[in-house]
């Protein structure tokens, strides 16, 4: 991360359309290996005979953060694995290289651990942002301290210390927008990191847009089945060197079997985009047109991500929907949905949520791929009983 960004709108070239790298990225090798499906390697730890030699490669992973060449050492620098979901993520994301980590928080800590380390410890951030992600950076919990601003604002609210600007588009869970091109402009020689977890690099890559970091919580729609927690930045080369050495200092490493699932994923990334984006842009009409629905917001860029501010008690759609699971979390081939400000978000203090223009009354709804017409005959009853109830005053809505 000492390295200054890269110079913008110089993306990696890509061989191949978005669909085909989804499908072949990270998986090059396979046919000269006598292979079809990935190896999936779970070792902890791998043959060392030559002592000196591993000296050497060690030193010289402790000193630059490159990876290693030749057979791995220990699975906390890296995995080969993990290492096909990086590439793989990295070709879709136009970017030289990706690392991946725990969870999209572990990423997240590992670029503003890097940052500090760099002796660059102020962040200008924009919100909303994911919950959790406004909590680490308002708590100051890794040594950071955050000034919010505008997306206008970022330029002026750097500082000679300003080590990262943070920002989402689409963001969580009002589904904002912002202009990244612009934004970029603004950061100067700041790194611009960009939560894509939403958009996927499917509708956006902000790489494109002068982001010099792409942030993921891969368990959203890169796993797209709920059933893996990781997350992973997709970065120039000098800012992955930075995050391998913070990730084997700190260990927040993705699991094999989880990087071989996000690998399979990314497979079907956008055919599952295309499809949950078709049926969350129905249901957004149909609740735009819906009296029982006060606001809808949906993106000008598309997805499969939808909220709603209910004229009712959201926790009262929330306990009749029937087909839909209520719960936190998105990108899955099933429906969700949860309210913002119970659960993700629910670490934001109120009147910073409200700052950030996350209502009592918004929902937040992850479109997966069922058919449209059932969902929305889930949604129109769960409406219903919403509607049935007693509107509550806004200050009895959240506990
Ligand atoms: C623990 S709460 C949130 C999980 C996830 N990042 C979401 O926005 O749904």
């Amino acid at each position: 991360m000492d390295t200054p960004p890269s110079a913008p709108h110089r993306p990696q070239a890509a061989a191949h359309a978005p669909a085909t790298e989804a499908v072949h990225a990270g998986r090059e090798d396979l046919t000269a290996l006598g292979l079809h499906a990935a190896p999936l390697d779970l070792s902890t730890t791998y043959p060392s005979p030559d002592s000196r030699g591993e000296a050497a490669r060690l030193d010289a992973f402790a000193a630059t953060g490159a990876q290693l060449s030749g057979p791995p050492v220990y699975a906390r620098l890296d995995n080969p694995t993990t290492a096909r979901f990086e590439r793989a993520l990295a070709r879709l994301e136009g970017t030289e290289s990706a690392v991946a980590f725990a969870s999209g928080m572990a990423a997240l800590s590992a670029v503003l651990l890097a940052r500090g380390a760099a002796g660059l410890r102020h962040v200008v951030a924009v919100r909303p942002l994911y919950g959790c992600s406004d909590h680490l950076l308002e708590s100051g919990l890794l040594g950071t301290e955050v000034t919010w601003a505008e997306p206008d604002g970022v330029g002026a609210a750097l500082r000679p210390d300003t080590g990262l600007v943070l920002a989402e588009t689409p963001a969580n869970p009002t589904l904002a927008e912002m202009d990244l091109d612009a934004l970029a402009a603004r950061c100067g020689d700041v790194p611009l990191l960009v939560d894509n977890t939403f958009a996927t690099p499917v509708l956006q890559r902000p790489r494109d847009h002068g982001a010099s970091l792409v942030l993921h919580s891969a368990t959203k729609y890169l796993g797209g089945h709920g059933d893996v927690l990781g997350g992973v930045v997709a970065c120039d080369e000098g800012q992955a060197r930075a995050l391998r050495q913070i990730r084997f200092a700190t260990g927040g490493v993705l699991h094999p079997l989880a990087g071989y699932l996000l690998l399979r994923g990314l497979a079907t990334l956008p055919v599952r985009m295309r499809a949950q984006s078709a049926g969350a842009a129905e249901l957004a009409r149909r609740l735009a047109a819906d009296p029982r629905v006060e606001r809808v917001h949906y993106p000008r860029l598309g997805g499969a991500m939808v909220a709603f501010e209910v004229a009712g008690d959201p926790h009262e759609v929330i306990g009749a929907v029937r087909l839909i699971t209520p719960a936190v979390s998105l990108g899955s081939v099933d429906t969700l949905i949860q309210h913002p400000g119970s659960i993700s978000h629910r670490i934001v203090a109120a009147e910073d949520r409200r700052a950030g223009g996350i209502s009592d009354r918004l929902l937040r709804m992850s479109v997966g791929l069922e058919d449209v017409e059932d969902l929305w005959r889930d949604l129109d009853a769960a409406l219903a009983a919403s509607a049935a109830t007693a509107v509550p005053s806004a200050t009895a809505l959240v506990p």
